[in-house]
């Protein structure tokens, strides 16, 4: 049993501590609040976390699941779990300074995704693939010291209805940080099973720098068919387990942070179907979807680990706690963040990726991913 702990008004120092002194001793940790939630979360695991083979979520202890793109998830049991909330004034500017972005690797970087955007079209036109969401990441270097939890208070005032975390596991040695709008599995403790398709982005500003209400949004048939995708990859999920007892709403325009989404929600009723294992199941067929992955997906990891020169790591991973309160609520590591703090800098690796259709625009692809880093760096890096 974990050791729950209330603080009405923790202070973000307290965590602070808590952070630093769980990095020294190589315990695994995240802390997190959920979406149009003011609860906040810090959880400890002092063995670091472990592999986990089997997705049979329903035999999981109350812990904390974190997976990259590829490869097999960590948890972290919930050892220590502490519940608390801040102050706006203790949450100051994280960096505290703006970073340097090196233009001339910006630069590369622009060309070799461009490039690869083109060839992408290419290979759909010639039937290889339909869909596939190509990656990249933008690194800054910070003097000094970088402050977890600030960044954290911080990114869960600017986005109040994203899933916001910190992350850690001793392990991978670096800090993870996320504001990300995708819900990839949910469960609540009446048992309603929740996922979505989520994809098509634009800025959800106008022209005159004013943000455009949802109901007003306008979508090209680019951003339909390649949401459309996401929503046929689901049902086809759906499919492979007979499950034809679901409710489908959308798809709708929602606002995240500085950019506007099309969503399409399911829900299952898994105690009307006496189902309890349905989320580990569908957990294991759905990741990764073709929200960041592609369609079909064997093509579209094939390709990806030809076009990509980063790896993936985390990112677009799923993270998030399972069995706490009965409660399942894993989201898709997006608006996300690796810091890596060394002696006298912290280097801070952002990743963003966009959905490629045949009518996709190379250069309005790379913008797309500018506005998804932008997320985190507005707010980061003041
Ligand atoms: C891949 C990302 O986002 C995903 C891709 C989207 C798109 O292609 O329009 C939109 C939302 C997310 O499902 C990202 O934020 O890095």
């Amino acid at each position: 049993m974990p050791t729950a702990i209330s603080y009405n008004n923790t202070s973000l120092l307290d965590w602070e501590q808590l952070w630093k002194e769980t990095v020294q001793k190589r315990g695994g940790m995240a802390v997190w609040r959920l979406p149009k939630s003011d609860k906040r979360y810090f959880l400890v695991d002092s063995s670091g976390g472990e592999k986990v083979g089997s997705l049979d979520l329903e035999s999981f202890p109350a812990g904390f699941l974190v997976a990259p793109f590829t490869g097999l998830p960590y948890f972290l049991k919930a050892e220590t779990l502490l519940e608390g909330s801040f102050t706006s004034d203790e949450i100051r500017a994280a960096f505290g300074q703006k970073a340097k972005h090196d233009q001339v690797q910006n630069e590369q970087k622009h060309q070799h995704f461009v490039h690869w955007v083109s060839k992408s079209i290419e290979e759909i036109k010639s039937g290889t693939f339909q869909k596939v969401v190509l990656s990249r990441t933008d690194e800054v270097e910070f003097p000094g010291n970088f402050s977890t939890l600030k960044a954290f208070g911080q990114l869960c005032q600017a986005y109040p209805n994203a899933f916001v975390c910190a992350l850690y596991i001793p392990e991978l040695a670096s800090t993870w940080l996320c504001a990300t709008p995708e819900t990839l599995v949910e469960q609540d403790a009446q048992g309603i099973f929740r996922t979505i398709a989520l994809a098509g982005t634009q800025s959800a500003l106008d022209a005159d720098g004013q943000i455009v209400s949802p109901q007003n949004a306008r979508w090209s048939q680019k951003e339909i068919e390649e949401q459309a995708y996401v929503c046929r990859y689901i049902i086809e999920c759906f499919k492979k387990i007979r499950l034809r007892e679901y409710q489908e709403i959308g798809p709708k325009t929602i606002l995240a942070g500085n950019l506007l989404h099309l969503k399409t929600e399911f829900t299952v009723d898994t105690q009307a179907l006496n189902f309890s294992q349905l989320p580990g199941i569908l957990l294991s067929l759905l990741h990764p979807t073709s929200a960041v992955c592609g369609t079909p997906k064997v093509e579209a990891i094939q390709w990806i680990s030809q076009a990509e020169k980063h790896a993936r790591e985390l990112y677009s991973g799923y993270l998030g706690p399972v069995n706490l309160g009965d409660e399942i609520h894993l989201f898709v590591n997006l608006r996300t963040v690796k810091i890596a703090q060394e002696e006298t800098v912290c280097r801070a690796t952002y990743f963003a990726g966009c959905g490629i259709t045949e009518d996709s625009d190379p250069e309005k692809e790379w913008q797309e991913t500018v506005m998804k880093c932008q997320t985190l760096q507005q707010v980061l890096e003041g």
